[in-house]
């Protein structure tokens, strides 16, 4: 499921959230990346272990924390701390496939990885290319987000960054692992789910919809690995 999550993280915040990455040093994007992924991906990424990485990271995790709907559509059980990156002068990443195995930092474990996050923090008109292209069985799907919406993709997909040939293109990108593993599973929950809230918020039946939030609470506990 592709999943456009809007106001992910406020516009004032963003824009302190820019200036901080303006003055950031960069390192080259390929050091976070196997072989396959080195040979297409040019761009840059705040360090792993640099403090503003980490700063900002937290600020993107406590904005998700807070968003109904990026629970509703993840489940998510573990995510990787936020990494942060940087297209310019053609910069781009060609189609790969992200790792499925990721280790966490400080010794917790490993993070399969189900969703990938892009949280786009440039504004569209500021750059030129740079959007994101996600591959499906429906096809090609091109992704260009006002700044602070994330986009939410299955981890199995082959996606792309075009390359960026007028300014520059800000993101924080992140893995998430989900109570369900599997995307199909993980959508029909979303779509209950999402007509649960509805009908919570009309006149309906209380005791149908009792029923209803019954039955996704089952089905999360049967298909819920943790
Ligand atoms: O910059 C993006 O939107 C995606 C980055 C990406 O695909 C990756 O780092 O694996
Ligand atoms: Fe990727």
């Amino acid at each position: 499921m592709l999943l456009h999550i809007p106001d992910v993280i406020e516009r004032e915040q963003v824009v302190q959230m820019r200036a901080a990455l303006d003055g950031a040093l960069w390192t080259d994007g390929r050091e976070t990346v196997g072989a396959q992924g080195a040979r297409v991906k040019r761009n840059q990424q705040l360090p792993d272990t640099s403090p503003l990485r980490r700063q900002l990271g937290q600020t993107v995790l406590s904005a998700l924390a807070k968003h109904p709907l990026y629970h509703a559509a993840t489940l998510p059980l573990r995510t990787l701390p936020p990494r942060f990156n940087r297209y310019e002068g053609g910069g781009h990443y060609g189609f790969h496939v992200d790792g499925a195995v990721m280790a966490l930092p400080v010794d917790a474990g490993q993070l399969r990885s189900d969703i990938s996050c892009t949280l786009f923090l440039s504004e569209p008109d500021d750059y030129d290319g740079g959007e994101l292209i996600v591959s499906d069985t429906y096809g090609e799907h091109e992704v260009k987000l006002p700044a602070g919406d994330l986009i939410v993709y299955p981890s199995s997909s082959l996606h792309r960054v075009q390359p960026v040939t007028r300014g520059a293109r800000l993101a924080a990108f992140f893995w998430v692992q989900s109570l369900i593993r599997d995307d199909s599973r993980r959508r029909l929950l979303f779509e209950l789910d999402t007509s649960i809230q509805t009908l919570t918020r009309s006149s309906a039946d209380a005791a149908a919809v009792l029923q209803l939030t019954g039955v996704y609470h089952n089905l999360l506990r049967r298909w819920a690995e943790t």
